[in-house]
């Protein structure tokens, strides 16, 4: 009967929050906290949190409502709230910890969300290829030279000078690369390494070797019957053609300044014109995106690598990370896939593809594929398409890059659109080379008309091609990894053959795909060798520029994004390490004993405190007499035996909460908020992936021990359980500590009473609404009816709510009041009077417990985190690639700023030492061509004079 009848009353809850508290009262209890410390009930049982109203507010702040079930009615099921107690309790996150597996509470408190960075692609491909550049400082060495094979032992001296000269030019990685790969693959031995290029495939190649694969000039029918002198030329021309592909490369790495660029091959023409078809013949694969839905909506850069030595051909995406791709289907639908990725209401974009293919069969060249232009909009085209794409166009064939103006020979030059596109930024016809396509679909006589066009003469003249791959080597190539260069070829020369009348030995026009191809190389060297001079004056300017900005801005202060990592790491454990010094035993004991003066408080509240009043009835007495009166307490019975069972259940119910648990959590929980903190002091705090590693490293590392340590220090408090024997200063002490924990919870009470007060409409309405409530209580009211739904007494509903709150605020005032000075009298002093200051006995308790915690958890958590903390974080963070090392740095905007500024600087200056040793080489190799052509007067030195204007 006791137990039924305390269960139903000993429940109790105070609110405060008086820091919370506007002047409205609006947000009062808004933000109060709510704490519950469930015993074995449901959550669903205890039913908590309450609601206040009034007009225009609907404040809610938790409280007690019962809603167990009949029949549920034991000490061991009751829920305890102290709304009071969350003032001073851990933060929100820390409270959930309390209240939920250390497991859980720890995979919420280390969620805090990391804004996944994406440092552009662009902007890490521009990091990635800067360093790698960088990087060849010291390591190219000669290896340029493997592709040119003897060349140099047949044409003397100069040929060595020249061999010392671009030996001493850094090149990028990925050509770098590919020299070495080449070595390896022919695994033709020696020694080596990435520095030394061996000796004997130097030797091993022939004059011309590296050309030879480039103009196609392997086949049966194309035979290579260049002199030596000239192949050597030709492949001199091509190394240098390399140079500045890969000079080119890295001023794109800079930025977009028209002033630093070197110029580039821009295919134009109409669709169906043949665009794709030459560019394949070229490449030897079909590559491009083929179908009727104008699948090219972004320029493809395209980057021609020679590899002579080298039986794979391969295909790189450098801004996308694939890797190498072989088969060339893979190639062409991912450039379909990225082109379709331009949604067809935006029609094309400026954002280019880029894409370097590797082959033995490809000269070195840079071109840039363009959407084709369109004549007329089909019905489900956009009207602006046609607009967009010649917009699109008018920017990349604006000098100094190439014009290549493919028109079909079916189709009247006159309706080219290419070559009107072309006539209007370059009406001299100095930069623009014209393909004219399907000669083979045309009279040959027409043919050659067509190809030595007078209404718009090329300087740089036409070639005629026939591109389409043969229909019974069509199923040959369906692999997409075969190579297609000779059966165009072989298809093209038969057609050229068939007619040599027109198109024989003595022919003035220029025909077929090698000859485009030698074109190609001999117009694109000479012309971004006219643009040295000047793209090298605009990287001087930059460079004075970023020279400038590194000086003032920076102090000249190197940094990197490794350099910048380690400084951050370094602040941080320093700054840990002085935390782990003065943070130990002492604030662990803290934070246990808060803890538990909490629960102990709880307890109070819920064995010994009033309960909330839940309906307005007359008080039962034999609840009361149950409940046992409070204030006769100090005179009560010593044997009394509700006294002993309401302390005994106490002091067992808080041995046996789960202090490990929770004295390990709300340790664990400690450390993980002093570790975010530490970071708010340290460079860190910029970098939301930094914080979330941190956090992440910090809290695992919690996880881990919290696991163990929880359950060794559960077994270091079982003797707590069964027997608590206390000495007269333990006593002592927990009388202290009680008082003052009472005492705030005082102060808490008081505080919310005041607040309810004002909501009630002043004192003076509070007075007399409370002063009605205890009339009825007393009974010297009754109301009428089962509910004060429609209020009551002249009072409101809500205003009855209100003060049914009010005088359970008001009851438990008197209860604190009445206990602390309980707690501050001489029968209080003595541990032989526990059972009448059951405060007292209880914080001792707590205090005991606290004592074996603190030095458990300084041992077993503190210090092995302290050890492995630095260490995991040290390990994290060394083990970032550089990628993720620079989108690290790059989270700080200042930091970013500098590294760029920096990067820049660094980056114009390799650019123009190379562009200096190149300007030599070009020189000399002019010199060269020059001595060839008087010599040998040969015709093939003579042509290619011209095509060198
Ligand atoms: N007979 C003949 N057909 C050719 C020749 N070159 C290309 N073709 C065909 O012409 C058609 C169009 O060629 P593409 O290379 O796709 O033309 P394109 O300019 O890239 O076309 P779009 O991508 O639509 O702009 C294809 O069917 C080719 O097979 C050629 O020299 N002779």
């Amino acid at each position: 009967m006791i137990s039924r009848l305390l269960s139903s009353r000993t429940t109790a809850s105070v609110s405060q929050n008086v820091a919370s508290t506007t002047t409205e009262g609006s947000s009062a209890f808004a933000n109060t906290a709510r704490r519950q410390i469930s015993t074995g009930t449901p959550a669903s049982q205890t039913g908590l949190g309450y609601t206040l109203h009034r007009p225009g507010a609907r404040l809610s702040y938790p409280l007690h409502r019962r809603a167990w079930p009949p029949g549920s009615y034991a000490l061991h099921n009751l829920p305890a709230v102290r709304h009071a107690s969350f003032a001073r309790a851990l933060p929100k996150l820390a409270s959930k910890l309390i209240r939920i597996p250390a497991m859980f509470g720890m995979a919420i408190i280390g969620g805090v969300s990391y804004i996944q960075y994406q440092a552009t692609q662009a902007g890490n491909f521009a990091m990635d290829v800067f360093g790698k550049g960088w990087d060849t400082a010291s390591s190219a060495g000669n290896s340029v030279f493997e592709g040119v094979g003897g060349v140099f032992s047949r044409v003397g001296r100069g040929w060595d000078k020249t061999k010392e000269d671009v030996g001493g030019l850094k090149m990028p990685e990925w050509l770098r690369r590919e020299y070495f790969e080449r070595g390896d693959q022919e695994g033709d031995g020696g020694s080596g390494g990435p520095n030394q290029p061996k000796e004997s495939s130097i030797g091993a190649a022939s004059a011309g070797a590296a050309t030879a694969g480039a103009f196609a000039l392997n086949g049966e029918e194309e035979e290579d019957n260049r002199s030596a002198d000239v192949a050597a030329r030709d492949d001199q021309m091509m190394m240098l053609t390399r140079k500045m592909i890969e000079i080119r490369s890295l001023l794109q790495t800079i930025g977009q300044s028209e002033s630093l660029t070197l110029p580039s091959i821009v295919v134009v023409g109409s669709q169906s014109s043949g665009k794709s078809s030459v560019l394949e013949a070229i490449v030897g694969h079909e590559f491009l995106p083929k179908g009727s839905n104008m699948v090219t909506r972004r320029p493809i850069e395209l980057t021609l690598v020679n590899t002579p030595r080298a039986h794979a051909e391969y295909g790189e995406f450098p801004a996308l990370g694939l890797g190498k791709i072989t088969d060339f289907s893979q190639i062409q639908k991912t450039l379909t896939d990225l082109n379709l990725a331009v949604p067809e209401k935006q029609c094309v974009s400026e954002d280019p593809i880029q894409l370097r293919i590797y082959s033995p069969n490809v000269p070195d060249l840079s071109l840039i594929d363009l959407p084709g232009y369109i004549q007329v909009e089909a019905f489900d085209q956009p009207t602006e398409l046609k607009m967009k794409i010649q917009e699109l166009c008018e920017k990349y064939i604006k000098a100094p890059n190439i014009i290549l103006a493919i028109s079909a020979a079916d189709v009247d030059l006159a309706n080219s659109t290419a070559l009107r596109a072309s006539r209007r930024v370059d009406p001299r016809g100095e930069r623009t080379i014209g393909v004219v396509t399907k000669m083979d679909l045309v009279d040959p006589i027409r043919g050659t008309q067509i190809l030595s066009d007078k209404n718009y003469p090329l300087r740089l003249g036409y070639v005629g091609v026939v591109c389409k791959i043969p229909q019974e080597s069509k199923s040959l190539f369906s692999r997409g990894s075969a190579n297609i260069t000779q059966a165009i070829t072989r298809n093209e020369a038969a057609y050229f053959n068939a007619h040599p009348e027109t198109f024989g030995p003595e022919s003035t026009v220029v025909t077929g795909t090698p000859s485009l191809r030698k074109k190609l190389m001999h117009v694109l060297e000479a012309t971004m060798s006219a643009s040295l001079a000047s793209t090298s004056g605009a990287i001087q300017n930059e460079l004075a520029q970023a020279t400038y900005e590194f000086r003032v801005q920076y102090n000249e202060r190197p940094l990197s994004a490794e350099s910048y990592l380690a400084e951050s790491l370094d602040a941080f454990k320093h700054d840990f390490k002085n935390f782990s010094n003065e943070y130990g035993r002492s604030q662990v004991r803290e934070i246990v004993k808060r803890e538990l003066d909490q629960q102990v408080l709880n307890l109070l509240a819920q064995r010994y405190w009033n309960a909330p009043v839940e309906t307005l009835q007359p008080t039962d007495p034999l609840d009361v007499a149950a409940q046992g009166d409070l204030a006769a307490l100090p005179k009560a019975d010593a044997e009394d035996p509700l006294w002993h069972l309401k302390l005994d259940s106490s002091t067992s119910t808080l041995t046996k909460l789960g202090i490990g648990r929770l004295a390990t959590t709300a340790t664990a929980q400690a450390l993980q908020n002093s570790v975010v903190s530490i970071i708010q002091d340290t460079p860190f705090k910029a970098h939301p992936f930094a914080v979330e590693t941190i956090s992440k490293t910090s809290e695992n590392i919690l996880r881990e021990l919290s696991y163990d340590t929880s359950d060794e220090l559960e077994i270091c408090l079982k003797p707590y359980k069964y027997r608590i024997e206390l000495d007269d200063n333990e006593w002592k002490r927990g009388k202290e500590s009680i008082a003052t924990a009472l005492q705030q919870e005082l102060r808490d009470c008081e505080a919310a009473h005041r607040m309810l007060d004002e909501q009630l409409g002043g004192r003076r309405k509070a007075k007399d609404v409370l002063s009605f409530i205890d009339k009825i209580q007393r009974g010297e009211v009754v109301l009428e009816g089962t509910t004060t739904a429609g209020g009551a007494g002249g009072f409101s509903a809500e205003l009855l709510e209100r003060g049914k709150e009010a005088l359970f605020l008001r009851d438990r005032a008197a209860i604190l009041r009445l206990r602390l000075a309980a707690v501050k009298s001489r029968q209080c002093s003595s541990k032989a009077n526990k059972y009448h200051c059951p405060e007292v006995f209880l914080d001792a308790v707590a205090d005991k417990l606290t004592s074996t915690a603190d030095l458990f958890l300084d041992a077993e958590m503190l210090s092995k985190f302290y050890y492995q903390f630095p260490r995991a974080l040290e390990q994290k963070f060394r083990s970032l690639d550089d990628g993720a090392v620079e989108r690290f740095a790059r989270e700080d905007p200042k930091v970013r700023r500098h590294l760029d500024v920096v990067k820049r600087k660094e980056l114009l200056e390799h650019v123009l030492k190379e562009m200096e040793g190149l300007r030599q080489l070009e020189a000399r190799e002019k010199r060269m061509v020059n001595r060839g052509t008087q010599t040998a007067g040969d015709t093939e030195g003579k042509r290619r004079k011209g095509w060198l204007f």
